[in-house]
């Protein structure tokens, strides 16, 4: 979320209570006013008077809630030396004197979050504080310790109290940081971790280098320049505060000014730095461990318990998962701010509706067991043993107790079934809904390839809000409506089909409710119902007869007991009669008369005790028969019960059957459409994952066509360059070094812009644009050892290295290419030349061949008239360079030469008389003319 920085102006009061007041603040309007009328709109203008525990509520609770949410927080402090900048982050100490309702910022917000902490339990904390100082663009540690755990709030202010004496007084930074690690189980069963960092930062006054960066950064930021391309480290203090403006923090600037007229100046400067601020706009946002949002389930959530109730349960613990998965995706996915609004709509709903969903199935009225543990979900369904009405009564058999436990506990499953099936059939057929509502209605078919189980799709554009909360069917692909489609069509029957397809034959918009309708007539079917209440109420009247049954054959167990006790006691009773009768006569028999009136006496004793015997004889007769009497009483009863019983059984067992078979088919329906949920959801698992890419790809795809167009046009430009080049070389026929080269760098970047134009393009089709490149198995191992180390290292290329290194790359292309270039223009006109040369060659060849027999015969003819004029040694030296070893001319030649060896050469004769002695080898000519009638013929010379 973009929040922008909040600003806070406090006053210092006055140093004298009579003083002048050149700024004043207005804590209803919010508004710093000067004297002059200059008027500063802030977020909080806080009173001259503002006390500390003012100043912290007024806006640091909202921050403390944040803080513990996991947003990262931050609060600056402006201001010139001594306007209060130290006491309003941490007071004027730590000592004792010091009351505590002077404590600044910071100890306040260590209370406060040690108490939030302590309030909430489930929660585990780790808390780290680090307390730096720059000085002089170096930093100093304060506590020496870098991080420092605390445990507590005491810990912490002896910690501070430590700072506070070690600190470096004077002009220059603070920073103090809390940062915080939780980790909590949320109601909804899903794991929460989270870290924040809250800094407090006490700037230096100006002038300060540290603070003019700070300054420039913030201009940067209002000027609109994203923050990964400002250069926050360009010292300390800006490398600090980087998540402070610009950041991920949710910062408020406080300016600590002064109100009087000497510092007037000053104050403007602190107030305008501060209004700059106001514009800087901060991305806050949750920190997240990657556990964050990972189900937290424990071990007591699935029951080892009938197979009835398992399905049951793990039906309910895998939707939960299921759910809480889509959950966290909802929540990323909110979180990357890649949705249109509507979606985000959507999924809040989403994430509503199943926070609704969670209230309800952890709420006490579900389960009766309270002992449960509402955090894990889903309430453990209990086997419940506890006594109930039935108990009461006097049973006290084992059996009889099983029987009563499973009675009961066939109540609640019949109660956890009910619920179950009314949650998951309103779950599923919205879900079925959903789906099925928003295809198409073009896509109404019946798939060809899955025969007569296809289902016909429907759509209905009729929708209610709450059912839209998710909408995979707009983006459903072939395959999913497919899988949809053989979904539904498992659990619809075949006579339903036939209704559908009727009604898609009558061309009427079937209606959207009827696949639901069939759905849950599968397993809501009165019939079941009234055979189950049936079977419970004779189930109940059977036992009940058991235990009377039991009761009364226990009875006369006992009063058989009795009755024999009795018969005993008679037996005893008679025996003793006899031998007091036995007695008397044998005294009567004995004892002489003189004793005659002892005697009497003691026979009347005897007989007394005779009678009273007998006397007790007859009543335990009577009361033995009695006792029979009731025993024939009570095993009639009881054998009437015993018949009753064994109708009740022949009738629960007729139920049995029937009921086994309805149970039965419950079971199935209910593990069909437990297998039905974890289809859906893999399909909701899957359509989120797709949204969650499909809005990824989507906005990458934007962003590569972008770099596509940006692209293009950049190879426009260098394609009109090259033309130009091109253009140019042709007219003056030849380029300076500079412009060659700039020509080659057009073509090579040219070059590499199609090659990446088409590695863009690949990524928007899906295909692996760079095989070659992938790091696949196949690849890897094909790569040489000296190749995978290069991979290895470009792998661990930063950015900025990777540029230059291509950068270099290309010059160094570039460079081969003109090297090559001139080559090739040095090898093509040596290739020229060398073809010139053969021409000429072959020119002179063809000649040479031409004049050699005329050569040969003047050459020949030379050294003849040598040797004819007597010139041997010429003739001889021309014989010499003859090349005519084997020609008959050269043969002759030899032969002359070699007499004119043998021989002595003729005198030399002079050349006139040479030219008497010469034969007549000029031959005279007649030249015949007509003059006149007459022929004139003159004889000439033919050499005149
Ligand atoms: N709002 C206030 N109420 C009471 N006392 C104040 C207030 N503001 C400042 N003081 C007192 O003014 C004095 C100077 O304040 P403090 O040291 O916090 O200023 P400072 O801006 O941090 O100064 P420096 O830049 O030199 O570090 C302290 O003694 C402090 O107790």
């Amino acid at each position: 979320m973009d929040i922008p920085v909040q600003i806070a102006i406090r006053l210092k009061p006055p140093s004298l209570a009579d003083s002048t007041q050149c700024i004043f603040s207005n804590p209803v309007t919010q508004i710093v006013i000067t004297e002059s009328g200059q008027t500063f709109h802030v977020n909080r203008a806080l009173p001259v008077d503002c006390t500390q525990a003012h100043l912290f509520n007024s806006f640091m609770i909202p921050q403390i809630n944040c803080f513990l949410d996991g947003c990262d927080t931050s609060v600056v402090i402006f201001g010139q030396s001594k306007t209060g900048k130290t006491y309003t982050l941490f007071g004027p100490g730590f000592e004792c004197i010091h009351s505590e309702c002077d404590q600044g910022i910071v100890p306040r917000f260590l209370t406060e979050i040690f108490h939030k902490l302590n309030q909430m339990p489930e929660r585990e904390f780790v808390l780290h504080i680090t307390w730096m100082q720059v000085v002089n663009n170096n930093i100093f540690d304060v506590l020496g310790a870098g991080l420092v755990r605390c445990n507590n709030v005491e810990e912490t202010f002896q910690y501070l109290q430590m700072g506070w004496r070690q600190r470096c007084q004077g002009n220059n930074h603070t920073v103090f940081t809390v940062s915080v690690e939780q980790k909590w189980v949320g109601t909804n069963g899903v794991l929460n971790h989270r870290m924040s960092t809250a800094s407090f930062c006490d700037l230096a006054a100006y002038p300060d280098p540290g603070l003019y960066a700070l300054e420039n950064i913030l201009k940067e930021l209002l000027a609109g320049n994203p923050p990964k391309q400002i250069n926050y480290d360009r010292c300390i203090l800006t490398a600090m505060l980087r998540d402070s403006f610009g950041g991920r923090a949710f910062t408020w600037v406080i300016g600590c000014i002064s109100a009087e007229p000497e510092d007037y100046q000053d104050t403007l400067k602190i107030l305008n730095l501060c209004l700059c601020c106001r514009g800087i706009k901060n991305f806050v946002t949750v920190n997240l461990f990657a556990d964050n949002n990972t189900p937290v389930y424990g071990e007591k959530t699935i029951l080892p318990n009938t197979d009835n109730n398992f399905n049951l349960q793990f039906a309910t613990a895998q939707w939960i998962k299921l759910v809480s998965n889509a959950e966290g995706l909802f929540n990323k996915i909110l979180q990357s701010k890649s949705l249109t609004e509507a979606d985000i709509n959507q999924v809040s709903e989403w994430l509503f509706l199943k926070a609704e969903c969670d209230e309800c199935l952890n709420s006490d009225n579900v389960v009766d067991n309270k002992d449960v543990n509402t955090k894990q979900g889903l309430p453990r369904i209990a086997e419940d043993t506890e006594p109930s009405e039935l108990s009461e009564s006097d049973v006290d058999s084992d059996s009889e107790e099983d029987t009563h436990s499973d009675t009961v506990f066939q109540d609640k499953l019949e109660k956890f079934m009910e619920y179950f099936r009314e949650k998951n059939d309103q779950l599923f057929a919205e879900r079925c809904e959903e789906y099925l509502n928003h295809v198409d209605s073009d896509d109404i078919t019946i798939s060809e390839t899955s025969g007569s189980q296809s289902l016909p799709i429907m759509t209905s554009q009729s929708n209610s809000g709450r059912r839209r909360t998710i909408q995979p069917g707009e983006s459903l692909s072939g395959a999913e409506l497919e899988l949809l489609r053989k979904v539904a069509a498992k659990a619809i029957s075949p006579e339903s089909q036939k209704i559908l397809i009727e009604s898609r034959k009558k061309d009427l918009d079937p209606e959207p409710k009827l696949i639901e309708r069939e759905l849950l007539k599968m397993i809501d079917t009165p019939k079941i119902d009234e055979i189950c209440k049936k079977y419970k109420m004779t189930k109940e009247k059977y036992t009940q007869k058991q235990i009377l049954a039991r009761k009364l054959s226990k009875e006369i167990s006992s009063t058989q007991s009795q009755l024999k006790e009795l018969i005993n006691l008679c037996i005893a009773k008679e025996r003793l009669i006899d031998e007091l009768t036995r007695t008397l006569l044998h005294n009567n028999e004995n004892k002489p008369s003189e004793k005659g009136i002892e005697c009497s006496v003691i026979d009347q004793d005897t007989i007394k005790e005779i009678k009273r015997h007998e006397t007790n004889l007859k009543t335990y007769k009577k009361q033995i028969e009695q006792i029979k009497k009731q025993i024939k009483k009570d095993e009639k009863r009881k054998n009437t019960l015993d018949i009753e019983l064994v109708k009740d059984k022949l009738k629960l067992d007729e139920l049995s059957d029937t009921s086994v078979d309805v149970k039965d088919k419950k079971v199935n329906s209910l593990k069909h459409f437990t297998n039905r949920i974890t289809q859906l959801d893999s399909i909701l698992k899957e359509k989120t994952n797709d949204l969650e890419n499909t809005d990824l790809s989507k906005d990458k795809e934007l962003m590569l066509r972008k770099e596509i167009k940006n692209l293009r046009k950049t190879r426009e430009c260098l394609h009109d360059q090259r033309c130009s080049l091109g253009h140019k070389r042709k007219v003056y026929k030849s380029l300076s070094d500079s412009e060659e080269r700039k020509l080659l760098e057009c073509e090579e970047a040219i070059e590499a812009i199609d090659t990446a134009i088409e590695y863009k393009n690949n990524l928007i089709c899906g295909k692996s644009p760079s095989a070659s490149l992938s790091d696949s198995q196949d690849n890897k191992d094909s790569r040489s050892r000296g190749e995978q180390m290069l991979m290895a290292r470009l792998d661990k290329l930063s950015h900025d290295e990777m540029k230059t290194l291509l950068y270099r790359y290309f010059q160094k292309v570039v460079d081969l290419r003109g090297a090559c270039a001139a080559l090739e223009a040095g090898a093509a006109s040596a290739a020229d030349e060398a073809a010139a040369w053969r021409a000429r060659a072959a020119a002179a060849w063809r000649h040479a061949q031409r004049l050699k027999p005329h050569a040969h015969t003047r050459h020949f003819q030379s050294i003849h008239r040598c040797l004819d004029s007597g010139n041997a040694e010429r003739a001889l030296s021309l014989g010499m360079t003859s090349d005519s070893e084997t020609s008959d001319d050269a043969m002759r030649l030899v032969n002359r030469m070699k007499q004119l060896a043998r021989y002595p050469a003729p005198p030399v004769i002079p050349s006139q008389n040479l030219r008497q002695l010469m034969p007549a080898t000029n031959i005279p000519v007649a030249k015949v003319t007509k003059e006149k009638n007459k022929l004139v013929i003159i004889q000439q010379n033919k050499k005149h």
